[in-house]
C-alpha cells in the first residue's frame, strides 16, 4: 500500500460489522475512528429506534456532516464507519477527497447478518429494519469488497493487502 494518506469509510448494512472492523483498521494504521452513527440528528436515531427507516431526505445534513469529517481528517488519515448504501451518498461522502477516500464493503448475506444481530444487544438499531437495508442498498463495485465470514482481524489484513 501506499504511504498517502487515506480516508477509509468502512460501509454495509446494519450489523456487517463497521464498528468492530472499523476500529480495529484504525488501531493497526493508528489514525483516529469515527463511528458514523454517532454523527446522526436525534431526530434520525429516534426514527430508527422506532423502527422506521431513514429516507434520502433524513440522510442528507448527517452524509454532509460525515463529508466534513472526512475532510478535516484527509491529511493525517482516518476511518469512519457509515452504512453507505448508495452510490449518490457514496458520492456525497467522498466529495472533493479526490483519490483520498477510499470505500470498504462488508459483503454478507440477509441470513448471517440477522443471525448476528439477534445476539447482538444494546443498540438502537432495531434487527427488523435489516430488511429495509437490503432493499436500500446498492452494491458498490469499485469498493474493497471483503466478505464478513472472515474473522476482524482477517478481515483488516485483507483490506491492507
Ligand atoms: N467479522 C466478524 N465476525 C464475527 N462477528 C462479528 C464480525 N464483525 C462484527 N461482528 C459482530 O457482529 C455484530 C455487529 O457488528 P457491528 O456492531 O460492528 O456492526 P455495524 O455494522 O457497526 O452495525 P450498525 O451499523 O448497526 O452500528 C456485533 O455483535 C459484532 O461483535
Ligand atoms: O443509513 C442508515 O440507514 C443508517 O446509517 C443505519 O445504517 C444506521 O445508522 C446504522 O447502521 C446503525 O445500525
Amino acid at each position: 500500500m501506499s504511504s498517502k494518506k487515506s480516508v477509509f469509510f468502512v460501509m454495509g448494512v446494519s450489523g456487517s460489522g463497521k464498528s468492530t472492523v472499523g476500529r480495529l483498521l484504525a488501531k493497526v494504521l493508528n489514525c483516529p475512528f469515527f463511528d458514523g452513527d454517532d454523527y446522526h440528528p436525534e431526530a434520525n436515531i429516534k426514527k430508527m429506534s422506532a423502527g422506521n427507516p431513514l429516507n434520502d431526505d433524513d440522510r442528507k445534513t448527517w452524509l454532509n456532516s460525515l463529508n466534513l469529517l472526512a475532510k478535516q481528517h484527509q491529511k493525517k488519515g482516518a476511518v469512519i464507519a457509515c452504512s453507505a448504501l448508495k452510490q449518490s451518498y457514496r458520492h456525497v461522502l467522498s466529495r472533493s477527497l479526490n483519490d483520498s477516500a477510499k470505500f470498504v464493503y462488508l459483503k454478507g448475506s440477509y441470513k448471517e447478518i440477522s443471525n448476528r444481530l439477534s445476539q447482538r444487544n444494546g443498540h438502537f438499531m432495531p434487527a427488523a429494519l435489516l430488511q429495509s437495508q437490503f432493499d436500500t442498498l446498492e452494491e458498490p463495485e469499485d469498493a474493497i469488497t471483503v466478505s464478513i465470514r472472515y474473522s476482524p482481524k482477517e478481515i483488516v489484513q485483507k483490506i491492507l493487502k
